[in-house]
């Protein structure tokens, strides 16, 4: 008799191992092949951005090794196999010259770092860290070192600052926009951000770019658009992730911002499945765990017969910045009305309200931090139906 073709899973990140765990509180049995471009460690992302403040390393911040985890999910894990195609007609994946039949495929790897073109021969010191084998390079390079430069000013960006500083790193951030986080962040608590992490000892240089990365006997010098010069010993790249989608089209499947999937994670391919940083689930891309645990207990299910949708709540984003706790949830894109502010100092509570008076997002920093909870129930769900 022959074998069920088994759940292929691309990716080990957290969205490729919480969908697995939640699996396996369903079904023990299943065959489960994941495949993996890395090393397919298991480690928390977002504690990548606290590794000086918490005193741990690369291996500090590994959470359980590949072998581990293949036995404790009872999953087969195929470390170091990049994917190079999909053939959704006679349901295969295809790693360079070997085919692998899945019976469900579900597409969990991630998004690219974007890598800005600099000018320069400094480019092997420019560090972008978006997985643990980055981070251990980044911790390798930085080894002996003093000065950072961070291109970026984003929450990523932002989080590095305050956790180099929290290591005594000397920290210089470059972000072309006049304030810290402009996606996420109104001006008030921005700046409330931008004013502690310089208290702290960070100085910023906004409202230009990083034109040229140039090596030096130690570290490199860092021009910037607006004519200073700096030094470094490395360069931290983090101006932002694009979901990886190139693979997905190529195999004929519908791509928006990310792989397009419905509410319940479907592509639009028959049995091929997304979440996580590389999907865009019924129109939403979110960079964010949230959404990956909650996509991950909804597919759980429709992998095992029933057919389950995601619904995303409410998702407030907490900022890692403890010399400046904040919590942020966006108002969507579009709305309509205004923020109303209250401040002291760089304790600032930012509610965004409609005319009717409804909140539709809010931001606080400091002290107000803590009000999180209380305004996060007042602010609708992602998903409404
Ligand atoms: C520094 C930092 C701090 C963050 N902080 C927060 C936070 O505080 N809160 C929050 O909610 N979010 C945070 N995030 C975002 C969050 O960590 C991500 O949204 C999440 O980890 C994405 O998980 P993923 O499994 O979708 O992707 P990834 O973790 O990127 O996993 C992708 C997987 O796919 C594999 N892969 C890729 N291409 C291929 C291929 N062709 N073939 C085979 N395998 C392949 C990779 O090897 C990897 O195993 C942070 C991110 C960073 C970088």
């Amino acid at each position: 008799m022959s074998h069920p073709a088994p759940i292929v899973i691309v990716g080990t990140g957290l969205a490729g191992y919480s969908l697995v765990k939640e699996l396996r509180k369903l079904d023990k049995e299943t065959p489960v092949i994941m495949i993996t471009a890395d090393d397919g460690v298991s480690y928390s992302k977002p504690m990548l951005s606290t590794g000086f403040t918490k005193g741990k390393d690369a291996d500090g911040l590994a959470q359980a090794e590949t072998a581990a985890m293949s036995e404790q999910l009872n999953v087969t894990v195929r470390t170091f196999s990049t994917v190079t195609g999909i053939d959704t007609e006679s349901r295969d994946l295809i790693l360079g010259d070997e085919r692998l039949r899945y019976g469900k495929l579900v597409l969990a790897w991630g998004a690219d770092v974007i890598r800005l073109g600099i000018e320069g021969d400094g480019q092997e010191h420019i560090h972008s860290i978006n997985d643990l084998v980055d981070y251990r390079a980044f911790r390798k390079a930085l080894h002996g070192g003093k000065r950072v430069a961070i291109m970026g000013a984003g929450l990523i960006g932002c989080e590095f600052a305050n956790d180099l500083r929290n290591g005594g790193y000397e920290v210089d951030v470059i972000a072309p926009d006049a304030n810290v986080m402009p996606s996420l962040l109104p001006e008030a608590a921005a700046k409330a951000v931008q004013h502690e992490l310089t208290e702290l000892g960070a100085r910023f240089h906004l409202g230009t770019v990083v034109d040229r990365v140039d090596r030096q006997e130690q570290g490199v010098r860092v021009t910037l658009g607006n004519g200073e010069v700096l030094e470094a010993d490395l360069v931290v790249s983090a101006v932002g992730l694009r979901p990886r989608v190139e693979l997905a089209r190529a195999a004929g499947l519908n791509i928006g911002r990310g792989i397009t999937v419905n509410r319940a994670l479907e592509t639009s391919a028959p049995d091929v499945f997304a979440l996580g940083d590389c999907a865009e689930v019924d129109g939403q891309v979110l960079l964010y765990v949230l959404p990956l645990m909650a996509s991950a207990r909804a597919l759980a299910k429709t992998l095992t017969g029933q057919r389950t949708e995601v619904r995303y709540g409410t998702m407030p984003i907490m900022i890692k910045t403890p010399c400046c706790p904040t919590a942020v949830c966006p108002p969507p894109k579009g709305a309509e009305g205004e923020w109303q502010v209250e401040q002291e100092g760089s304790d600032v509570k930012a509610v965004f309200k409609a005319s009717s008076g409804d909140v539709l997002g809010f931001a606080v920093t400091g002290r107000f931090a803590v009000e999180k909870q209380a305004l996060a129930k007042q602010v609708p769900p992602i998903h409404q139906d």
